[in-house]
């Protein structure tokens, strides 16, 4: 029967109250055992778990829980009903006030969805099936109930679970940081989020289906469940920019998890390699990519990147490691003084047999030592001391000579000598490279300049000199947009994951960066063991409202890609809005439909422009005419909300309530691929309006749009 809604709420209000009371019990505890600060062992254990308890106590209070589950186990005459929190709290071991969300439990308030149908969970003891009886959504703000939304009810008229509350979380305006949705995880992504430690997973999910968020909920749960086995400072997220790092940056501390690595690739990749090097600036080449043109050199500067990702090149490295390494020792004896010599088969077996398990330069380090040693026990028997001064100063000196021929490497030395000094590779590793690779590399090495692209290969000849260090073997790694990845950065990454454990997430119909990254995730399929690899597809797009979706759709739909097309929850918000504008109203009209948006109390605005260059004009106009806006380029750090101009390519992974697109006119974004998959990043970053200008000649890529998912506005 249903309850009215008032006694739902009184019911609830009583229970908080009590569930408060025991929490303020247990606080007062812990609160009155005094602070250990002495010297021993277990007690300084023991003061860290009473801390922590205190810490999370006082935080799990404010909002104690968000879902209550009635269900009784199968066999059992009790109903139970379950209170799902964040974190969770014991009264006694084995009386649960409130159960943790990544609680085996738990999992059945995400995956049961109604019907008749057992209900069932997998706990540590086996299959666990029953019935469910109630489903509810519960808001408690500061220790003060807000909100009772009931989901199912067995027995009641609907017999499905009801996404009233997950509409009305979605309704809710976004400020400038992505939040944990805890209180409605949907079945599909609870079973990502939940996927066994040791399955390497790559999610395939449409713009705003939730896999930034999906990912960063895996990790919290991962640490949960494993954690016996798995350490936080031992897991790594790779996002693309620091601005997004920024961006995604609460929603572990929100879930209660520290100490995760979050870095770019090249961040990453630098810190490890520890050299000086210059990186070029993505800024120029970003703005020369995502331009309307592309030159002819961009193409084949393209063609040279894509094939320094590929693991052909992985191959060929490792191919010219192998024969640097049969080659490396220098072919002559060494003879430190007449009478003391080595002979080359001894140093050659010392370096193929003997320290074999070493990497390369801790061989050559370790040869070197030996040689050194050698020397000294060779003068050791000899009595003048000036002679052996003199022996010693000649020893030091052939030493050197002979290491001349056996020079000390660095990744980034052993890189350049491959491609300046390419003599010295066999002529078939040599055919394996394209002229247009040899070119572009070496001109920039010269320059002492590397890229993007040749991070990867260089870390992976920097693991082969000095080995993988136990420091950079992770025990999870999760890579988003991921799309934008080559197979030569996944197949090194996988080197440094035993384990195996990874979560690869990312939109096909968003990899914009076409000299880069893939065009179907079987690209990455063939660097993992087939039988253990999962795929996951995410369909359903949470971020925008059903007008947004189907139009965002219809852009993307002309690039022809494989990739099924976005299915909104059912979220109805304003029609798309079209508006022409002229070169002299374009500034006027863009500053009064941002006024109007924040007079809806839109808090995030982003303005989309197609390059930096375009959007740092377009950022100067707005400010002389008063307007309070910032520019998002891609050297940002942070994300600061409000009104924001950035360029399209930049505000992938973002999210904000209103998107102005600028500029959407035929010369900008013709009908290709590249530029359909950029407009539709654009227009799918909007939570709740998008409005789309354009000069005379509309891009081609909107024309064709039917008249009835939009309204054209003067
Ligand atoms: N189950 C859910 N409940 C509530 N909100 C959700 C849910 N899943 C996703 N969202 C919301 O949808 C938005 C998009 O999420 P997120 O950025 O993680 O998606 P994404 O797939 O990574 O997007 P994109 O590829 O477009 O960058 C966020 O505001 C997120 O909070």
């Amino acid at each position: 029967m249903d309850q009215p809604a008032q006694n739902l709420f009184e019911e609830e209000r009583e229970y908080l109250g009590e569930t408060l009371k025991e929490m303020k019990k247990l606080l007062a505890k812990f609160e009155s055992i005094p602070e250990y600060v002495g010297s021993d062992f277990t007690e300084q254990l023991l003061e860290e778990v009473r801390d922590r308890n205190r810490k999370s106590l006082r935080v799990a209070m404010k909002e104690p829980y968000f879902g209550r589950l009635d269900f009784q186990e199968e066999g059992e005459g009790k109903i139970v009903p379950l209170y799902i929190g964040k974190t969770g709290v014991a009264k006694e071991a084995d009386e649960q006030l409130v159960v943790d969300w990544r609680a085996p439990v738990a999992s059945m308030f995400y995956s049961f969805i109604g019907g008749d149908e057992n209900a069932f969970y997998d706990s540590p003891e086996g299959i666990i099936e029953g019935t469910v009886f109630l489903k509810r959504n519960i808001v408690v703000r500061n220790e003060t109930l807000q909100r009772v939304v009931d989901a199912y009810v067995k027995g009641s008229q609907t017999d499905s679970v009801t996404d009233e509350f997950l509409l009305y979380k979605l309704e809710e305006n976004k400020d400038n940081r992505l939040k944990d949705i805890v209180s409605t995880i949907q079945s599909e992504q609870n079973d990502i989020i939940r996927a066994p430690r040791a399955t390497p997973l790559i999610i395939q999910g449409v713009a705003g289906s939730g896999k930034t968020t999906v990912a960063l909920h895996r990790l919290a749960f991962l640490i949960y469940q494993y954690r016996e086995q798995l350490r936080a400072d031992k897991m790594i997220i790779f996002a693309p920019n620091r601005m997004f790092l920024d961006y995604i940056s609460d929603v572990l501390p929100e879930l209660g998890v520290g100490d995760i690595q979050q870095m770019t690739f090249q961040d990453w990749a630098l810190a490890i390699l520890d050299e000086k090097v210059n990186v070029k600036e993505m800024r120029e080449s970003l703005d020369q990519w995502f331009g309307t043109e592309i030159s002819e050199s961009l193409v084949q500067k393209g063609e040279a990147t894509r094939w320094k990702g590929s693991l052909q090149f992985m191959h060929f490295l490792e191919k010219a490691i192998k024969s640097y390494e049969k080659n490396a020792v220098p072919t002559q004896d060494f003879e430190a003084f007449e009478g003391a010599k080595i002979d080359k088969s001894t140093i050659s077996q010392w370096f193929k047999v003997e320290y074999q398990h070493y990497p390369l330069a801790k061989r050559r380090e370790r040869i070197v030592n030996r040689i050194k040693s050698w020397i000294d026990g060779e003068l050791k028997y000899i009595a003048s001391q000036s002679v052996k001064k003199d022996l010693k100063k000649k020893a030091t000196q052939r030493l050197n000579a002979y290491l001349k021929n056996w020079p000390k490497h660095t990744a980034v030395s052993f890189y350049k000598e491959l491609f300046i000094k390419t003599k010295q590779l066999p002529e078939d590793l040599l055919q394996l490279i394209p002229e247009s690779v040899f070119q572009v590399t070496t001109t920039n090495l010269k320059k002492k300049l590397i890229e993007q692209e040749d991070l990867a290969p260089l870390m992976y000849i920097h693991n082969y000199l000095f080995g993988i260090d136990s420091s950079i073997k992770y025990h999870h790694i999760v890579i988003d947009e991921a799309q934008d990845y080559s197979p030569f950065q996944i197949a090194l990454l996988k080197e440094m994951n035993p384990g195996n454990s990874f979560t690869i997430l990312g939109d096909l119909s968003q990899s914009i960066y076409t000299y880069q990254g893939i065009d179907e995730w079987e690209d990455f399929a063939s660097i993992f063991n087939q039988s253990e690899l999962k795929y996951y597809e995410l369909k359903q797009s949470y971020r925008s409202t059903m007008e947004i979706i189907h139009f965002a759709n219809e852009v993307i739909s002309q690039a022809n890609l494989t990739v099924g097309l976005a299915e909104p929850v059912f979220r109805s918000g304003e029609k798309v809005k079209m508006m022409e504008v002229t070169n002299e109203n374009r500034i006027k009209s863009i500053i009064e439909a941002v006024k109007q948006l924040q007079m809806k109390q839109m808090n995030t605005i982003a303005i989309v422009g197609r390059t930096e260059e375009e959007c740092t004009a377009l950022h100067s106009a707005l400010l002389d005419k008063g307007m309070t806006v910032s520019l998002i380029d891609a050297k940002q750090q942070k994300y600061e909300g409000g009104v924001s101009v950035v360029p399209v390519y930049l505000s992938k992974g973002l999210e904000f309530d209103a998107v102005l697109l600028i500029d959407v006119n035929e010369d900008k974004y013709v009908n290709t691929k590249r530029d359909a998959k950029l407009l539709y990043v654009g227009c799918t970053r909007s939570l709740h309006e998008l409005w789309v200008f354009h000069s005379q000649a509309p891009s081609p890529l909107i024309k064709s749009i039917k008249d009835s998912l939009f309204v054209r506005v003067e």
